[in-house]
């Protein structure tokens, strides 16, 4: 499907569904509200799936989606860059992170090669949609164009289809890319309008010095592609893009192309698929909350379909989540990527949604209700 096409699938959550989801919730054998933030997960996904109770969510479906980043050459992270590489022919032999938590939840995962700087090999769990040999360096100009950008978010729109014509009934974001929080935080400025000393971390691991150039680096990218942050203005709202708050002056793919990276437009295409199909994503870390960012300004309804997984350590990150309005069910201080911090989120999404369909109500179980 297109872009455009899945633009116009994607529906807002059923107001009716989460009323009655939140009416059923009362009836089950447990003090109201005492399942606290999981009764609005549950609640949520009613919503989202126009029924209640909504779908179990599962088998999830991890995708991890790699590229490389030109603004590496400005010294942001101190990891070579080929390390993107190897780390999808780690994901590919079943050794990294991602794969343990993966076995350890039963979730499938997928490799998406969107914009490796190398050749890789054809390998079973590895899908080949490389746009480019990497991005362009943002704080020069235009990581990529337009074009690129809607060949990167349609190419995540068509693995969340497949991923859900084969079964998937919960989508998980992954991503891979050295030098990929610079990028993010990049675009979190843009999108939200903070300043890139409060929503640049330290991605990998950096010194105080590195993480200074980083903020700088961020700054100039801004500057570069005539995009502002800081005080909203409100004439920018008008844009092109719909997200409320937004303080650049070009469209969300504009935005999105200047700054992202491929896994930043792929996982943003990823979160509309899921959208459209009705298929509940859970999202990731810094990276798929910036690229939620500009799937929220693209089709605002989407955010509806999506749980974010946990906060990453990142600064940035809460300050996407905030904007996307998204509560974190984990907050480890992960800051891996890859989907670690998702897929550690899957079994509570569907211990919420397990609730709705298994326990007992207060009068089928004979259980006396509390005194109004
Ligand atoms: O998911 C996160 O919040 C997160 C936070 C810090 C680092 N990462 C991962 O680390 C890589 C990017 O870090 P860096 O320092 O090279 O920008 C990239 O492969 C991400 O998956 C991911
Ligand atoms: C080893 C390593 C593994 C990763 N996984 C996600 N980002 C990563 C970055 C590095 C450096």
């Amino acid at each position: 499907m297109t872009l455009q096409d899945v633009l116009a699938r994607i529906a807002p959550a059923s107001a009716a569904a989460m009323a009655e989801a939140r009416d059923h919730q009362s009836r089950l054998t447990k003090p109201p509200g005492s399942l606290g933030v999981l009764e609005e997960v549950a609640v949520r996904l009613a919503g989202a799936a126009s029924a209640c109770p909504p779908p179990m969510p599962e088998p999830a479906a991890l995708a991890i989606f790699a590229a490389d980043h030109g603004v590496h050459a400005q010294g942001v992270s101190p990891w070579p860059q080929e390390v993107t590489l190897q780390m999808v022919a780690n994901f590919l032999a079943g050794g990294a992170v991602a794969n343990a938590f993966a076995a350890q939840v039963g979730a499938s995962v997928t490799v998406v090669d969107v914009g490796v700087a190398a050749d890789l090999p054809a390998a079973d769990g590895l899908i080949s949609r490389k746009v480019a040999y990497g991005t362009a360096d943002l704080s020069a100009g235009p990581a990529m164009t337009v074009a690129q950008a809607v060949e990167a978010v349609e190419t995540g729109i068509s693995v969340a289809e497949s991923l859900v014509s084969g079964g998937a009934r919960c989508l998980i974001t992954g991503d891979m890319g050295i030098a990929n929080t610079t990028a993010s935080a990049a675009l979190i400025c843009a999108f939200t309008g903070r300043d890139a000393a409060e929503v640049t971390g330290r991605g990998t691991g950096i010194d105080d010095a590195t993480h200074a150039r980083k903020i700088a680096v961020v700054r100039r990218a801004l500057h570069a592609n005539g995009i502002h942050s800081g005080e909203p203005r409100p004439e920018d709202a008008e844009g092109g893009t719909a997200s409320s708050g937004a303080v650049h002056s070009g469209s969300a793919l504009e935005v999105l192309a200047a700054l992202g990276g491929f896994e930043h437009a792929a996982i943003a295409g990823f979160i509309l698929g899921g959208a459209a199909a009705k298929v509940p994503v859970i999202l990731d870390g810094v990276i798929a909350g910036s690229a939620a960012l500009a799937a929220a300004a693209l089709a605002p309804a989407a955010v509806d379909h999506c749980v974010a997984g946990h906060r990453s350590a990142e600064p940035g990150h809460t300050a996407a989540l905030d904007h996307l309005g998204l509560r974190p069910l984990v907050d480890l201080e992960l800051r891996l990527g890859e989907g670690t911090g998702g897929l550690l989120a899957h079994p509570m999404v569907c211990a919420a949604v397990r609730v709705m369909h298994e326990v007992a109500t207060f009068d089928s179980a004979g259980v006396t209700e509390k005194q109004p």
